[in-house]
């Protein structure tokens, strides 16, 4: 049984237990959509973003160890697509603080059976949803709103040695972005990313 307030009514309890946080699976095995509740009132509203027991009770035990926050000015700014290399592979739990966003994850695990797949989510300050993204995949995003914030927690430290990315726009992946005529934002490392075909992946799938 979670631990509860125990000085919370009836009322509060019965919510809490039932209607916390929702974990939802998606296309791609391994990446989950997750939706913690907000509790709203006159003010506004609570949410726990992170609760590692309720995320044990939901199958995802993951220790993470650092938050990432990024602010992006321009609609179209394209963050990835990234990952770190074992022995510093990170997963991530990705939100939007601010404005609206489409998270990406791809596949990259040799052997797997969704290699090279993707799957997109959008997230938003609205709708509170988050993405858990294992090891072994690709991260990226795409801005929809100026002034975007993304705040992201990741199971293993940066460690500058083992970044790589590919190309946002690689053919084999196919990423449907949905940018309309908006030209995206880059950095130069993202810029000159290879494509997937171009290097062997680091990692190797384990069922
Ligand atoms: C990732 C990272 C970066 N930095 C420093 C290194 C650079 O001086 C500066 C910007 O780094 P970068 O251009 O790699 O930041 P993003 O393009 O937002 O990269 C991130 O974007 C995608 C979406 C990800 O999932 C990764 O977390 C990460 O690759 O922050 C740090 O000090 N610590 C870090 O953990």
């Amino acid at each position: 049984m979670p631990a509860l307030d125990c000085y919370a009514d009836a009322e509060t309890l019965f919510l809490n237990v039932r209607f916390i946080v929702t974990v939802e699976s998606t296309a791609l095995p391994g990446v989950l959509l997750i939706t913690p509740a907000r509790f709203g009132d006159h003010r506004g509203f609570f949410s726990e973003s992170w609760n590692r027991q309720r995320m044990v009770e939901n199958g995802v035990d993951i220790d993470f160890v650092q938050d990432n926050h990024s602010l992006s000015r321009e609609v179209g700014t394209v963050r990835g697509l990234h990952f770190q290399s074992p022995p510093h592979a990170q997963a991530k739990l990705v939100r939007c603080g601010k404005g609206s966003l489409f998270d990406v994850a791809v596949d990259i695990r040799k052997g797997s059976p969704t290699f090279g797949r993707w799957i997109g989510e959008e997230l938003s300050f609205e709708n509170g949803k988050q993405l858990l993204i294992p090891a072994g995949f690709l991260h990226g995003f795409v801005t929809r709103e100026p002034d975007t914030e993304i705040i992201y927690k990741c199971s293993d430290y940066y460690s500058p040695e083992c970044d790589g990315a590919v190309r946002f726009d690689d053919p084999d992946i196919a990423i449907d972005w949905n940018m309309g005529d908006v030209a995206a934002v880059l950095s130069d490392k993202d810029t000159a990313a290879p494509f997937l075909k171009d290097f062997d992946s680091p990692f190797v799938y384990e069922g």
